[in-house]
């Protein structure tokens, strides 16, 4: 196999000299101590009996192969990768923590860096190694080497190679890596940006990769009715601070919330007004892109604490709007059973949740959103694992006195009233509301703005009452025929 390329020798580093100084030596003795024993060996071996050859000193070599390969390459050496599941913290944990740890190390010591910024509005840099870039660290006397490698593919894959000496094996692993892990998180903390992760599928499999999330929808621009929209921040609230009362009732640290409602009535901005309230990052699934249960369940499992998943437009998904068959499938028999097989049912679905909540400890919400809540298998959405049902509805007269004040700074105005009478009367989402309350040139101001939307009210409660009049006579006409055929 061939070592890794920390561990051999290179003419710039700092470390690889003092690592390598002996070794010179080292090899020069042990050539002759070999050809020694070379020599000793052919004189000594016609007059060993075969098992004496088979059995002892068969056994003596393997016994200290381990031994003289230690002698020889005495580094040890620790692969992190930014694709490790990271076990309770998620994917790719242990690898942001050591990254945000060298960080703090390599400003001063790497030649080569890459930058980022370091949270949503701040001017501060977070550095970090550039690929193939190594820098050497010490701990209580210990001299550890840290080199960042990246490795190819589709999704190329990040990786950090802690080379140190045997002699240290005991101290790195019991005190510098939870040294590495604490310091690293206390750094992630201050400087945290929140992401936004989406499902991407490359020839093989489905995995995230993501943006930063800077969704500017906050519970301040969140038109809805005032106490609703405090009901939810207090749930979220309990949730956020509720890690003590989970544990002792012996539950996953989960909650799950259904939005539902007609398009345009703000599903998709709460999502954002809630993570950014939480400051969590988003995971957004989809399950268009994801070929089987099985992919579904590790995607889910790689996601980290501290963040929201959100599978949008569920009702979209035919496999899932389907009611669920409790009974087995049967083998796939031909192509078509094969590609049937590889579509994310009710039931992967189910289970990967499921398996979530059992697999992962901490700090997950689970959305998911939807235009027909009607044509969701309960199982779905039973109380439990959407744990909140939240129904987005159209515009009431408290959200639209709220988008007046965000987009004219206004809190009465003459048409106010009429505004009223019309919104009970024409159902029409706060999408279409804020769409009018835009200025759309220099001379639009609130009298134009409210104008136009008191002309727009008016239409669609005209067009509501029409369809109103032609559903009633056709109801009418149905109760007629049920007559006339009995
Ligand atoms: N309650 C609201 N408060 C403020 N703005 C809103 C609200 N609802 C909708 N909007 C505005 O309308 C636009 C569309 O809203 P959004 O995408 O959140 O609706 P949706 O219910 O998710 O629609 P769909 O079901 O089609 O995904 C947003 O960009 C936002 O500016």
């Amino acid at each position: 196999m061939p070592r890794p390329k920390a561990t051999m020798p290179r003419p710039s580093p700092k470390g690889a000299v003092e690592r390598y100084a002996g070794l010179g030596s080292a090899l020069t003795s042990l050539g002759s101590a070999l050809a020694g024993l070379m020599f000793v060996w052919s004189m000594v071996r016609p007059f060993l009996p075969r098992t004496v050859f088979k059995y002892y000193l068969g056994h003596l070599m393997r016994r200290h192969a381990r031994w003289l390969v230690a002698l020889l390459d005495p580094w040890l050496t620790i692969t992190i990768t930014d694709h490790d599941g990271g076990g309770r913290l998620g994917i790719g944990a242990v690898y942001d923590r050591a990254k945000a740890y060298l960080s703090a190390q390599c400003a001063t010591r790497a030649r080569s860096l890459r930058a980022e910024l370091a949270a949503r509005g701040t001017e501060r840099f977070l550095l970090s190694m550039d690929h193939n870039e190594e820098i050497a660290d010490e701990f209580q006397g210990a001299t550890v080497w840290w080199h960042s490698v990246s490795l190819g593919g589709a999704v190329p894959r990040r990786t950090y190679r802690l080379v140190f000496h045997e002699r240290h094996r005991d101290l790195i692993v019991e005190s510098y890596l939870p040294h590495v892990s604490r310091e690293g998180r206390a750094i992630m903390a201050s400087t945290r940006r929140q992401k936004l992760f989406t499902n991407t599928f490359d020839r093989h499999n489905s995995s995230w990769s993501y943006v930063v999330f800077e969704h500017p929808s906050t519970f301040d621009t969140l038109a809805m009715d005032p106490a609703k929209k405090r009901a939810i921040m207090d749930d979220l609230d309990a949730f956020r601070n509720g890690r003590d009362y989970y544990a002792r009732i012996g539950k996953a640290w989960k909650r799950g919330y259904l939005l539902y409602g007609p398009p345009g009535t703000g599903k998709s901005t709460m999502i954002a007004a809630m993570a950014n309230y939480l400051g969590y990052d988003v995971y957004n699934i989809e399950l268009t892109s994801v070929t089987t249960n099985g992919e579904l369940q590790r995607l889910f499992v790689e996601t980290k604490g501290k963040s929201i998943i959100v599978v949008e437009d569920i009702d979209c998904s035919a496999e899932l709007t389907a009611k669920r068959d409790r009974k087995k499938p049967p083998p796939p028999s031909g192509p078509d059973d094969y590609e049937e097989a590889r579509k994310v049912t009710l039931s992967g679905l189910l289970n990967a949740i499921d398996g979530l909540w059992s697999a992962c400890g901490g700090e997950r919400i689970i959305i998911f959103t939807t235009n027909h809540v009607e044509k969701l298998d309960p199982a779905l959405i039973r109380r439990g694992r959407m744990d909140k049902h939240i129904e987005m509805s159209y515009c009431c007269f408290e959200a639209f006195r709220f988008l007046a004040r965000n987009y004219h700074g206004i809190d009465a105005h003459p048409l106010f009233d009429n505004i009223k009478a019309l919104l009970d009367e024409a159902n029409i989402t706060p999408a279409d509301v804020a769409e009018h309350l835009m200025p759309k040139c220099a001379a639009d101001d609130a009298d134009s703005c409210l104008a136009s939307l008191v002309k727009a009210l008016a239409e669609k409660a005209k067009e509501n009452a029409t369809t109103a009049v032609i559903n009633s006579m056709d109801d009418l006409l149905k109760d007629d025929q049920t007559v006339l055929d009995k």
